[in-house]
């Protein structure tokens, strides 16, 4: 068993990723990569933990790596691809790496997923389908409209073989959708082999070769192929499961891993303590902050390393990110506070959610876009980092980009 692939982009999550490539922005509490890292350090005879993305190693990464790696005990590397390979290619460029040590099998997970991670059930699934099939994808339900952003699976519901795999359809092929969480036999790189072998031909035979990309898509080049072949399987799961495309949804992916904490990380919960402020609700707070114990926090509230929060402060449904300090009286809803900002006393930060519809069951995170109607979707409000915002002022549905410092107050604007 082996590996989970991740990617550092993350345009949809700026201002954020400025400062922090989006898999280690702290989503209840830890890097987002670090829940899948838990994750797959639960399972039995996990060999390696390997990272893949095109983004420069830097010091934030090699220290997460190093701590990652002691705490979790098991080796974890991060391999840089030389380019956007793609969802395939950078798989089959590692492949040597990846294969190394002989493993039947291995997952790999999209870092910008939020979920429970049934891998222990799918490997189940797994090993009682054995050697007829070279990939399981894990499949949650979603309602038809929404499908129509993701991979879309048809399968046999008997015995659920992929019949079909479409790469957000245009129009509605199927309500079981792609978490972009998959467990591979080695098999699978013959398969990615043959695509990139056409690829290397059609370079060579075109003029214009320095034009095609070498990227290899999974969803597009290698699935739709496989479900013909009968070469996959779905593994449907019922538990949480969503998206982190944007600053908003990592709010939401927080109020999940929260309450998913009550199960698996109790002590990471802040209760009510003598001389501490009144927690309502699932709030994660980090040992080193300094919390008046007049403020009222939850529910869903993360707060970083070294915040401060002053007398009487009220804070719900947000992240406040590390050294940020929030001075007395200030109300902050549905928002992400950056790294070092500081709001000064009585100033109101709030935004919209942007939670899937409560009264669908299928519903999933819309991934909002900046604008519609010509107007700035409603939408949470995040302060990037280091930015200051004055005493009694309002900030409503904004993004403030780093190191700003507001004299008054805004509302639906994108402040540069
Ligand atoms: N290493 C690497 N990773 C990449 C590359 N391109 C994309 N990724 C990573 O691969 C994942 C898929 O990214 P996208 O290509 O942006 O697709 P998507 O819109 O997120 O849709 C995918 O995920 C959905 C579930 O969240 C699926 O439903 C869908 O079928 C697809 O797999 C993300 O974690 C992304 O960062 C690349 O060139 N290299």
């Amino acid at each position: 068993m082996k590996l989970f692939r991740i990617c550092f982009s993350g345009t949809r999550f700026r201002p954020l990723s400025f400062e922090v490539p989006k898999p280690l922005f702290p989503v209840a509490g830890v890097p987002m990569v670090q829940h899948h890292i838990e994750a797959c350090a639960k399972v039995p005879d996990m060999k390696e933990i390997i990272l893949i993305g095109f983004y420069q190693p830097n010091e934030e990464l090699n220290r997460f790596l190093a701590s990652a790696q002691q705490e979790f005990k098991i080796s974890i590397r991060y391999l840089q691809e030389f380019a956007a390979l793609g969802t395939g290619g950078g798989i089959y460029h590692f492949r040597d790496q990846i294969l190394s040590g002989g493993p039947t099998a291995f997952f790999l997970m999209n870092a910008d997923v939020c979920s429970e991670f049934p891998l222990e059930d799918m490997l189940r699934f797994h090993r009682q389908r054995e050697g007829s099939h070279c990939g399981i994808i894990l499949g949650t339900t979603a309602n038809r409209k929404q499908s129509l952003n993701y991979g879309c699976i048809v399968e046999n519901q008997q015995t659920n073989e992929v019949l079909h795999f479409v790469e957000k359809p245009s129009t509605f092929i199927s309500d079981i959708i792609n978490c972009g969480i998959y467990l591979f036999t080695p098999e699978i790189f013959s398969h990615i082999g043959t695509v990139f072998q056409r690829n290397q031909e059609e370079r060579l035979q075109c003029k214009a070769w320095k034009q095609l990309s070498e990227v290899i898509r999974l969803e597009q080049d290698i699935f739709t192929k496989l479900a013909a072949q009968k070469q996959l399987y779905v593994y449907k799961t019922q538990h949480f499961w969503s998206q982190i495309k944007s600053a908003g949804s990592a709010i939401y992916a927080s109020r999940l891993y929260l309450n998913r904490y009550h199960e698996t990380h109790p002590e990471r919960l802040a209760t009510k303590q003598e001389g501490g402020p009144k927690i309502i609700g699932d709030v994660f707070i980090h040992p080193t902050a300094n919390i008046e114990p007049t403020a009222v926090l939850g529910p869903n509230v993360s707060i970083g390393k070294g915040v401060t929060i002053g007398a009487g402060v009220r804070l719900r449904e947000s992240i406040v990110l590390h050294g940020a300090t929030l001075q007395d009286h200030c109300c902050v809803l549905n928002s992400i506070v950056g790294w070092d900002s500081a709001i000064g006393k009585w100033a109101r930060v709030e935004g919209t959610p942007s939670d899937p519809n409560p009264n669908d069951p299928y519903a999933k995170i819309d991934s909002e876009t900046l604008f519609r109607d010509g107007g700035l979707t409603p939408s949470i409000t995040i302060l990037g980092c280091n930015v200051n915002i004055p005493s009694e002022v309002i900030i409503r549905n904004s993004i403030v980009l780093p190191h700003k410092d507001l004299n008054r107050s805004f509302k639906n604007q994108i402040i540069l």
